[in-house]
């Protein structure tokens, strides 16, 4: 409520206006900001523009500040992997606190959004994120906010926690198997090895090595149990991913696997890919695309799989919205 009162009395008030100060030939601006909580110190300058009378908007029971509001939105919303900014103008900006994958719960954020007067808009879910990087912004709206809207924020987190995190990355050991006779009799010159190791290296992954077969199932098998043999956690197949008589990645994948996931996915370009595992060993089958494209569902699969992320069919088919790249 907007009421009338003498400076003096207005220390702990909230301003409801902006307060402007003119100092001819040097300043014309703003002193006091809207929403700003008047202090002891603040009276003289007050005083000094004329002011004996302020307008505040005085916090009835049940009514918050947005800069406390923002404060509590984050509170609740606390975790290791996040840093918080002080509020300004209601909002407070969450931030990484280490590289990693940015892993939101996005229907709890729905619900927080349907509440009104709170908004908390992030980045999208599975997004990598460097140290720094800002992932969010929790503001109230209005200058004075509902504590029942803040209750009702903070409920939805009572059992909802961590709303969002960042979930390093694994430094897994990757084995690359490039399949084509094109590639492996001279005829050309192999492409996919150096754009694979490129993306692995940004991830600070190990690099065990790369093999160069033959379009025979059992020299892919081979290939990608020796790497399974030499501890690798990901074995990356190339090429021979469509559907060609020569071919035979996703047959020779399917042979080591324990369990296929997938083979074709949701996703443009890439969409010939394959993920599999072999007990805890991830398979990936990587189609032409990869050496052409800048991003393919590669590029969306890998950073997942190095957070740690047992991918199910479920996850795979999520990938179709926002899927073409
Ligand atoms: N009839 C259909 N044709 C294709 C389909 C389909 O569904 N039906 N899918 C297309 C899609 S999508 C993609 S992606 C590619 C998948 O290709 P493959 O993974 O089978 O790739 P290859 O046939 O082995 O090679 C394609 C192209 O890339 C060259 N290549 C392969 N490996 C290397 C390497 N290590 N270094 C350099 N160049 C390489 C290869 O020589 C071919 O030119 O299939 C579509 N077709
Ligand atoms: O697997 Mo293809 O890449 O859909 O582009």
């Amino acid at each position: 409520m907007k009421r009338e009162v003498r400076v003096e009395d207005a220390v702990g008030m909230v301003l409801a206006h902006d307060l402007t100060q003119i100092i001819p030939g040097q300043y014309k601006g703003r002193l006091f900001k809207k929403g700003h909580v008047v202090l002891e110190q603040d009276i003289v300058s007050l005083l000094s523009i004329g002011k004996e009378h302020i307008f505040v908007l005085s916090l009835d029971p049940g009514e918050v500040h947005e800069d406390d509001a923002a404060n509590r939105m984050a509170k609740s919303i606390m975790h290791d992997s996040l840093l918080f900014t002080e509020p300004h103008e209601g909002k407070v900006n969450v931030k990484a606190a280490h590289d990693g994958l940015f892993v939101l719960d996005v229907p709890a954020l729905q619900q927080i959004n349907e509440i009104g007067d709170v908004v908390v808009v992030t980045k999208r879910t599975f997004t990598p994120v460097k140290e720094g990087a800002t992932l969010a912004g929790l503001r109230a709206v209005p200058l004075i906010i509902a504590e029942e809207k803040l209750t009702a924020y903070e409920e939805i987190l009572l059992s909802r926690n961590p709303l969002m995190r960042v979930v390093p990355f694994a430094s897994m050991k990757v084995g690359v198997v490039t399949t084509g006779s094109e590639v492996f009799k001279g005829r050309i010159e192999d492409r996919f090895g150096p754009i694979v190791k490129e993306k692995i290296l940004a991830y600070h992954a190990q690099w065990l090595g790369q093999q160069i077969v033959d379009d025979q199932t059992e020299a892919i098998v081979r290939a990608i149990q020796s790497f399974i043999a030499e501890g690798a956690d990901m074995v990356l197949v190339t090429g021979g991913m469509s559907v060609d008589p020569d071919d035979r990645s996703p047959g020779a994948i399917a042979q080591v696997a324990t369990e296929v996931v997938s083979y074709g996915m949701p996703m443009l370009p890439g969409s010939m890919s394959m993920l599999a595992y072999a007990g805890d060993v991830v398979l990936m089958g990587l189609p032409g695309c990869v050496i052409y494209d800048a991003q393919t569902a590669f590029d969306h699969l890998l950073p997942r799989v190095l957070a740690g992320f047992h991918l199910t069919r479920a996850d795979i088919a999520a990938l179709g919205h926002g899927g073409l790249l």
